[in-house]
């Protein structure tokens, strides 16, 4: 299997040689023809590179770097006729360089990954769940409880309370109307009735057939601003067997993570709602969350039009209006200056007097729904069975630019 990219590599190495890193391109080079340690030597110093200074400080060329280490110690392991676990030690590199790397090399890692897949197609796949997985799945992903039993759990003033409006599929300019230009939320059931995944990924089969292998992101703890909590690398098969754990401060998420941009058999599986194309936007990101009954993300604001498809399982979503976040009391350390420091779950009244009396509005999202999300809506959301959700993230001209 090619590394490709030649002059991408040449132009690669020279700015690696600028940053003072000859070691690495010595390795590098003698990887290039087929010395394995070397290519596992030099991935070795990217990733010390990765991981010197904050991420936003390292440089583009060391994140480059990692994802071409990555592509040559693929390469030997994802060439035809290797065993599984020849091809599952490249998958799991190429991942890594997708995940990690930067994106100088991504059309390569990307066309590495087509080939160890076609590659494994051909020889027996059959997926690993055993069948007492499969049935636990469709009762996992039916869940049960209603919003009287979640708002048990969260001590709330039922006279602020108001339902998030519920429609069904209605025309674009409908949508536009009355809940874009609003900047009102809505939740829109029978528009993705459509999508494969809506049949797909209820086969637990299916899912750990296409993404069994691969190397995904996911977050452990009880939420992400929880001082426990971390971010850890694992395969999809892993992260599926975590799905039946009964341990909740190590419930383990895939949160906002853009899994279709990774893995292209389940972008096939969904498709952008016409809805997303509101204000003539720009569409910014489609991430993956997916989880165990009982994930919990904090109340928390975007910047971005949000449209969430619930594709398996139900969530219960929490949204207080853009206008109101001095009452929110919004943390004051910038990396998460766009999440609450009331805790929904355990509300303080007496640290939090003004978002006591806050009207919000509440519903359960059931699988098949679309919730409109606008701007700065501040959030918080519960999962109430195993949950498979895709969110479209889109911006128009005129909102600030930036990410979440
Ligand atoms: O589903 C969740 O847990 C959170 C979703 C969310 O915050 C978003 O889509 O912006
Ligand atoms: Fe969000």
């Amino acid at each position: 299997m090619a590394t490709g990219g030649g002059e991408k590599r040449a132009e690669l190495l020279r700015r690696i040689t600028e940053e003072g890193g000859f070691a690495f391109v010595a390795s590098a080079e003698k990887a290039a023809a087929g010395d394995v340690r070397a290519a596992e030597a030099a991935r070795e110093m990217a990733w010390e590179q990765l991981h010197s200074a904050p991420r936003d400080e390292v440089g583009a060329a060391w994140r480059d770097a990692y994802a071409l280490a990555c592509l040559h110690v693929a390469a030997p392991r994802g060439a035809g006729g290797g065993g599984d676990d020849d091809r599952r030690a490249a998958l799991r590199a190429l991942d890594m360089g997708l995940i990690m790397g930067g994106g100088l090399l991504r059309a390569e890692l990307e066309d590495a990954i087509a080939r160890v897949v076609a590659d494994r197609r051909g020889g027996d796949c059959e997926a690993a769940a055993a069948a007492g997985d499969v049935e636990r799945w469709k009762e996992g992903i039916a869940g049960d409880g209603d919003l009287a039993d979640v708002l048990k759990l969260l001590p709330v003033k039922s006279l602020s309370r108001k339902k998030i409006e519920r429609r069904s599929c209605i025309p674009l300019e409908a949508f536009i109307r009355d809940y874009f230009i609003r900047e009102a939320p809505v939740i829109l059931s029978g528009c993705i009735d459509h999508w494969p995944a809506r049949t797909k990924w209820k086969d637990i089969k299916y899912l750990e057939r296409i993404a069994g292998d691969r190397t995904i992101p996911v977050e452990v703890g009880k939420n992400y601003a929880c001082t426990e909590w971390k971010q850890e690398l694992i395969t999809f098969s892993q992260f599926l067997e975590r799905m039946w754990s009964s341990d909740s401060a190590n419930l383990t998420y895939v949160a906002q993570h853009p899994l279709f941009d990774q893995i292209k058999e389940l972008r096939g599986d969904i498709t952008v709602p016409e809805y997303c194309s509101a204000g003539g936007g720009e569409l910014q990101s489609i991430n993956a969350w997916f989880g165990p009954h009982g994930t919990l993300t904090p109340l928390h604001h975007d910047l971005h039009h949000n449209l969430f498809a619930q594709v398996l399982g139900r969530k219960y979503f929490r949204l207080y209006p853009a206008s109101v976040s001095v009452e929110l009391y919004p943390q004051t350390e910038t990396i998460l200056s766009n999440t609450s420091q009331v805790d929904l779950d355990n509300f303080d009244e007496t640290e939090f007097p003004k978002a006591a009396d806050l009207e919000f509005m509440d519903g359960i999202l059931e699988e098949g729904d679309l919730l409109y999300i606008p701007p700065k809506w501040w959030h918080y959301v519960r999962s109430l069975s195993i949950s498979f959700s895709v969110s479209f993230w889109w911006r128009t001209s005129h909102l600030p630019s930036g990410s979440s």
